[in-house]
């Protein structure tokens, strides 16, 4: 049987949202190129909206990293499924993410991330789960939005595996 899904953002609101924070990065970066991280699976979608609308120069890289598996709690262990391709010695590194949730995996990445000595290093995500953060604060730079605790699919997020192609944001309605 289908799962119910309730709208918690409409595409218009993300789109719209999206269109802001470029239009703001690009310009913090002006006269920067910007070094875009992406960080698979989740943060694809979003990565791809925010990237076709900035208007300084981007390169991109991906990395794949899961403490989710199959659930909706994270398991607390970060794994490194998939390295970046190239080193990030000089570069303007923007990290995007689907979400920051616990924080376990944006806490560990930044520092997995610093030591290979970019020039510079900040975090956009596409959604914050603010009061679900355990111990570890992450300094957030770029938040398209702050939303309640509440487990969310669409635009990249997944339940399961399933409902990352959603073009809104979702909550999944069991039972
Ligand atoms: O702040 P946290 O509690 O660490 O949660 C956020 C992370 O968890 C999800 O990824 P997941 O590990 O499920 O991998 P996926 O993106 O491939 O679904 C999400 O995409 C973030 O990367
Ligand atoms: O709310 C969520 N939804 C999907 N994946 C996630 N990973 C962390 N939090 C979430
Ligand atoms: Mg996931």
């Amino acid at each position: 049987m289908a799962d119910k899904i309730r709208v918690l953002l409409t595409e218009e609101e993300v789109d719209t949202k999206i269109n802001e924070i470029a239009a703001k990065i690009s310009e913090d970066y002006a006269g920067k190129q910007i070094h875009l991280i992406c960080i698979l699976k989740g943060g694809v979608f979003f990565t791809c909206e925010l990237a076709k609308r900035l208007t300084v120069p981007v390169s991109m890289d991906f990395m794949s990293v899961s403490s989710y598996g199959a659930g909706t709690e994270s398991s607390g262990v970060v794994k490194i499924i998939k390295d970046l391709d190239e080193p990030l010695e000089g570069k303007d590194v923007l990290i995007v993410e689907d979400i920051i949730d616990s924080g376990r995996t944006l806490s560990y990445l930044i520092e997995v991330l610093k030591q290979r000595k970019p020039n510079s290093v900040h975090l956009c995500t596409l959604l914050d789960k603010p009061e679900r953060r355990v111990k570890k604060q992450v300094h957030v730079d770029y938040t398209c939005f702050t939303i309640p605790d509440e487990f969310v699919v669409g635009y990249g997020l997944d339940f399961d595996q399933k409902y990352r192609n959603l073009p809104y944001i979702g909550v999944v309605e069991l039972g």
